[in-house]
């Protein structure tokens, strides 16, 4: 099965072109005001046309309300949304429901005591993310660059769909994969020069690890 790879926190045309021509099958847009990437619906509107029929444009949102996802859903049209803060099974239904859309759900991880928290949402997530925990003093719950023990993933069913996130970069990527042979990953920190800056040769330069990297392991399988 294709790795599925998403680039997120993008907010130029610069680098969601490097990240559709690297091959990224998501593009994620934060819509959180504390976050350096933060970007407004209508701009991520604009942006994510570039993605239309290449990869999946994902709207990130932390314990929205309606009138927030209202807006965001109706300017960005987005194909999934993603729940990074604590919103609950019922509400994660509730908005599949309201906006009919796939939904990836978020968990932040420090070990293997920490998966007991996806067993609610199980059917009712379409795929959950997997991310470390934020730093003590950071605003963000997402989107730190920091990663998590992977080996904490070797207790997961094998059906459970999910993308492996937090601190992942060019010089981890082949480690990450083969400690957890996750389905897929998600970056935003590792392709940027400065908090909320991508760079576009950092971009294709994650590609081409991760194309090393698994080319290394079907080699080997
Ligand atoms: O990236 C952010 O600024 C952010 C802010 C608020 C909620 C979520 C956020 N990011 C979500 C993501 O999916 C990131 O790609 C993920 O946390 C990994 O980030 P990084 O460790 O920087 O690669």
């Amino acid at each position: 099965m294709a790795l599925d790879i998403k680039i997120c926190g993008l907010k130029t045309p610069d680098a969601i072109a490097a990240a559709l021509t690297g091959g990224a099958s998501h593009v994620g847009f934060i819509f959180f005001g504390k976050s350096p990437r933060n970007v407004d619906p209508e701009t991520a509107g604009r942006l994510r046309t570039a993605a239309q029929g290449r990869a999946k444009a994902v709207a990130v949102t932390v314990d929205a309300d309606d009138a927030a996802l209202d807006r965001i859903i109706a300017a960005m049209r987005p194909d999934m949304l993603q729940l990074h803060g604590r919103e609950t099974p019922e509400r994660t239904a509730e908005l599949k429901a309201r906006y009919g859309l796939p939904v990836i759900k978020a968990f932040s991880v420090h070990d293997a005591t920490d998966l007991a928290a996806i067993m609610p949402y199980r059917g009712v997530a379409d795929r959950l993310l997997f991310d470390a925990k934020p730093p003590k003093g950071s605003d963000l719950p997402g989107g730190n660059g920091v990663s998590f023990d992977w080996r904490a993933l070797a207790a997961l069913d094998g059906d459970v769909d999910y993308m492996l996130s937090g601190g992942l970069n060019a010089g981890n990527i082949a480690e990450a994969l083969k400690a957890t042979n996750a389905p897929g990953i998600d970056i935003s920190s590792g392709v940027e020069v400065a908090p909320g800056e991508k760079d576009v040769r950092l971009i294709a330069e994650f590609f081409q690890a991760v194309r090393a990297a698994t080319n290394t392991m079907s080699g080997a399988a």
